[in-house]
């Protein structure tokens, strides 16, 4: 059915197909309703498995049908002349040709034989054969063409010829045809090519048509040169963009460190031998955990705040010195002066975290026990600002969350309080300040006793800065410590402490190394309260994070009695504790927790706690 279709359309559109006259059909052809009557005849017979057939009376007849005008190709030809030749029978009726294998075959003048392509078209167009000469020359051109296949391309745009070349191949050999001549061969390409498409005999090895060019089956690369073994075929093909990328991602060749990627088994693998005796020896560098550097704090529950800012009264030095010294109200009240609206404009000294005064020659490196640390390599002052303490803003409920998820394989954390209610994560996004390990306080050793504290300074727009300022002269190449004042947090256990101090208290995760056995009392920490000063209250004891500041405002900073260390530290006097108590250093574990009480150093440094709170 599907042929008969076919045959409508063409018959409708352009052309009319050239096939066996049968009594019925060739009686008035010249009419449409002798056309449809034909139409009709030749459907039934390519459903009965015959030939079809269009009779018309001369060559180049017209008929109009439905306002078109339909060329008849020539006259009616007896079937049976047609169909005894076979395709690999054929031979080219040109004598200066006979070729046996042409791209196409066309009919001669009279109908009854066959002409190659080029001889066919040329022989309509001149009236006469193709000259010996000419069809030589194509069929060199040809040979030619087969013989450096290899190196050529297919070629999808075949230019017609034109008219005036008479030469060239078998293909597209048109020579100079006429408007009219044109015309005609269209309509024998139609048929040539509806003929072609009919299976070729199996035995027709030789028929062009068979034939397979070099390139037809070549494929090329577009995408990198594994992309056809790497085509990731189950995935199917979106036209998303960004599912697109995706696909690419996945198509393209992957770097050599993508391997873990490409392996889809697990399989032994031998470290080289250089590689393999430093990781023995332990000299291969670590790296810590990945992390972004962030500019400020990321407040991820909340908007950053915007509040006036508070202006001090200071004055602008005359001679052009140091503005907003020891005695700046701001500065007294930890408070940043404002860029904009200090009285001492650029003179202002206090503007440390806003114009990022901090030591920029810090280091990363790697401890024996506690992980990574963080070290300066210049000498630092006491009471310069090291580095700013940056992290995500959350809530605890957040923090506790993340201790749980996010961080729950983790052996470090980064928390330190922000607010109250809040804290600073630094374990994603934060500074270097994230590295610095703790310590003990310490009266006895010296080279043991952390060097820093944490300061907390209002900004000029209503947040905090957290940073880590030196609590006295620091050699250079010094490790940087302070203390977390750790406390447990959601549950996690408590961690040994391996700070150098000799009498630590063992725990990072409780103060006094048995936090539950003798719990103090809540106490609450007034700070004088002007707008947007620093908070207010603060719970010293039970505050549910995982880091503290030893010096959040100055009144805390005199109730843990770090001004007084960092006091008696510069000097190098330890006149306050007895230095014999160094001798016993006590480093207690999870498993075995001192009482206070029943420790005398312990006890002893509790006192002098309580003595410097006083
Ligand atoms: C803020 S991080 C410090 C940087 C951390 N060492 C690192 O490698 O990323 C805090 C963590 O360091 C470890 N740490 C810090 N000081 C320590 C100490 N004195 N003893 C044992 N572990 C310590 C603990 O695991 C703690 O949770």
């Amino acid at each position: 059915m599907g042929k008969i279709k076919v045959l409508l359309t063409q018959y409708n559109t352009r052309s009319a197909r050239r096939t066996i006259p049968t009594p019925e059909s060739s009686s008035q052809p010249d009419t449409p309703e002798g056309v449809s009557q034909i139409m009709n005849t030749t459907v039934q017979q390519a459903v009965a498995g015959n030939s079809i057939a269009i009779p018309t009376p001369e060559p180049s007849a017209q008929l109009n049908l439905t306002g078109k005008n339909i060329h008849i190709v020539s006259n009616v030809v007896p079937t049976s002349t047609i169909i005894s030749t076979a395709i690999s029978d054929r031979i080219c009726g040109n004598p200066n040709c006979q070729t046996r294998e042409p791209s196409a075959w066309r009919r001669d003048l009279a109908g009854t034989g066959w002409l190659c392509n080029a001889c066919g078209l040329f022989i309509r167009a001149r009236g006469f054969h193709r000259p010996k000469e000419v069809c030589l020359a194509s069929a060199a051109k040809l040979l030619a063409m087969y013989s450096n296949s290899q190196s050529m391309k297919p070629q999808k745009n075949v230019k017609r010829r034109r008219p005036q070349d008479d030469g060239g191949d078998h293909d597209n050999d048109n020579g100079a045809l006429t408007s009219a001549a044109q015309e005609q061969s269209r309509v024998d390409e139609d048929i040539v090519t509806s003929e072609a498409s009919t299976p070729a005999p199996m035995n027709d090895v030789n028929s062009s048509k068979t034939e397979k060019r070099p390139w037809d089956k070549k494929s090329y690369l577009n995408c990198g040169l594994y992309s056809v073994d790497l085509k990731h075929k189950d995935i199917p093909k979106r036209r998303n963009k960004v599912k697109q990328k995706e696909r690419s991602i996945v198509n393209l060749p992957l770097p050599i460190q993508f391997g873990t990627f490409l392996m889809t088994e697990e399989r032994n693998f031998r470290l080289p031998w250089d590689i393999m005796i430093a990781h023995k020896q332990k000299m291969l560098k670590r790296r810590p955990t990945p992390y972004k550097k962030i500019p400020c704090n990321i407040f991820v529950e909340r908007r950053r705040k915007h509040e006036k800012p508070v202006v001090c009264q200071c004055a602008q030095p005359s001679d052009g010195g140091i503005g907003c010294a020891e005695e700046c109200y701001n500065r007294v009240m930890f408070y940043e002066c404002s860029s904009k609206d200090c009285p001492c404009g650029d003179n202002c000294s206090n503007q440390r975290f806003q114009k990022k005064e901090r030591v920029k020659e810090l280091e990363v490196i790697e401890t024996p026990n506690k992980g990574f640390g963080l070290r300066t390599k210049v000498p630092v002052r006491k009471g310069q600002l090291i580095i700013e303490y940056r992290g995500e803003v959350i809530s605890h409920e957040t923090a506790k969350q993340r201790m749980e998820t996010l961080y729950k394989n983790r052996r470090h954390s980064y928390f330190l309080d922000y607010e109250k209610g809040e804290v600073l994560d630094g374990g994603s996004r934060g500074t270097e300040a994230r590295f610095i390990n703790h310590s003990f306080v310490l009266f006895v050793n010296l080279s043991c006793a952390p060097n820093c504290h944490i300061e907390k300074w209002r900004a000029p727009q209503g947040e905090l800065f957290v940073g880590v300022f030196a609590s006295r002269n620091i050699a250079e190449g010094a490790e940087l410590t302070y203390d977390y004042n750790f406390s447990k947090f959601g549950g996690a256990e408590e961690q040994l402490c391996y700070c150098e101090s000799t009498i630590c208290r063992g725990l990072m995760g409780s103060k006094r190394g048995q936090k539950e056995a003798i719990k103090p009392p809540k106490k609450k920490v007034k700070v004088s309260g002007s707008k947007g000063a620093p908070a207010t209250t603060e719970t010293m004891v039970d505050t549910p994070l995982s880091q503290r500041g030893l010096s959040e405002t100055s009144d805390q900073r005199s109730s843990i009695g770090e001004e007084m260390f960092t006091g008696l530290l510069s000097d190098g006097s330890l006149s306050s504790v007895d230095s014999s108590l160094a001798a016993t250093p006590i480093k207690t574990s999870p498993s075995i927790t001192p009482s206070t009480t029943s420790n005398p150093l312990l006890f002893a440094v509790d006192m002098l706690n309580g003595l410097i709170e006083l």
